[in-house]
């Protein structure tokens, strides 16, 4: 990899400008970054990361073999109109934009182009993302490779359909809110049993990570991990008597199916916007 443009400087670029470094893909003097209008940002990205940054697109494009679109879905318009001329066949670019699909890229930079969409995670600023990733017929085995690489610094990287992306950004797009909602009930439940803040977080936190170490290693299915916790006549037993009866599970269910719809709909709802947006 050569050099990477990035458009966009808010936190999911930071966390791959980090990822990147870290893992040293490419050199800090060929990665550039550019955003709106927020000086400071740019300043401050350069100053921890020792980057690069321009308003100047000639100069963020120049031999960049690599472009990241890391706005927000509702600026894609105009940020791509500004930067369509800068837009090569040759590009990979990259897009992490939710609900925005690679067809109303290619119709907003009015070209082909070699496009990865990815849905990660803001575990990304941690190096722990799971991301899903759909490429384009134009994707060539180098680029493949590259986007590999390029979601690999930020933590998991899977290759799925453009049409399962709803899916994954309602499981695991979404998923880092629904795991603070449960730590945040574990969390207030520990004061109403007499626990001290801080050391209920941290039991909390290695509770969560073994189970989540647990399910990864262990050849037993979540299910037979749960029952192998749930003594007869025993505490665990009590506790999800309380969960099926509100049913907690079936919640979760439905709040990922929910947020699965949501996320349909609100890129059907953009793809309309943007369409028109190019036609007029
Ligand atoms: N948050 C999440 O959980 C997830 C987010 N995503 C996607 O990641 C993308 C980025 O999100 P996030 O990092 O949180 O966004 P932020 O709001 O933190 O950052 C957005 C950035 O885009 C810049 N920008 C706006 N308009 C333009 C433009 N015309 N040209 C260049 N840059 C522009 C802004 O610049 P300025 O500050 O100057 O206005 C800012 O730097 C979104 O598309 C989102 O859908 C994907 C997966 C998960
Ligand atoms: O809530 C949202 O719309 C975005 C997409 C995935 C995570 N956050």
């Amino acid at each position: 990899m050569k050099k990477i443009a990035i458009v966009g400087a808010g936190s999911m670029a930071e966390a791959f400008i980090s990822g990147i470094l870290e893992n040293g893909l490419i050199a800090r003097n060929n990665i550039w970054v550019t955003n709106h209008s927020n000086e400071t940002r740019l300043a401050g990205l350069k100053e921890r990361y020792g980057i690069r940054s321009t308003y100047d697109l000639k100069i963020l494009f120049e031999d960049a073999d690599i472009v990241m679109l890391a706005m927000k879905p509702k600026d894609a318009d105009s940020a791509i109109d500004r930067i369509r001329e800068h837009l090569t066949e040759q590009m990979l670019v990259v897009s992490v934009l939710a609900g925005v699909s690679m067809n109303t890229i290619e119709t907003l930079a009015r070209k082909s182009l070699s496009i990865a969409r990815a849905m990660p995670n803001t575990s990304a600023a941690v190096g722990k993302s799971a991301t899903a990733i759909a490429v384009n017929s134009r994707i060539t085995n180098h680029q493949l490779e590259t986007t590999k690489q390029l979601f690999g610094t930020v933590g998991l990287a899977r290759f799925v359909e453009e049409g399962q992306l709803d899916a994954v950004t309602g499981l695991s797009g979404s998923g880092p809110a629904y795991i603070y909602y449960l730590i945040e009930a574990m969390e207030n439940s520990a004061a109403e049993i007499g626990l001290e803040k801080e050391m209920a977080k941290e039991l909390i936190v290695q509770t969560l990570i073994g189970a989540a170490e647990m399910v990864r290693n262990s050849s037993k299915s979540s299910e037979q991990l749960r029952l192998d916790v749930t003594s007869p006549g025993g505490t665990t037993e009590a506790g999800i008597r309380v969960l099926e009866k509100h049913g907690v599970q079936q919640a979760f269910i439905s709040c990922i199916q929910a947020a699965t719809a949501q996320s349909k709909k609100m890129g059907n709802t953009l793809e309309a916007q943007l369409k028109v947006g190019t036609s007029t």
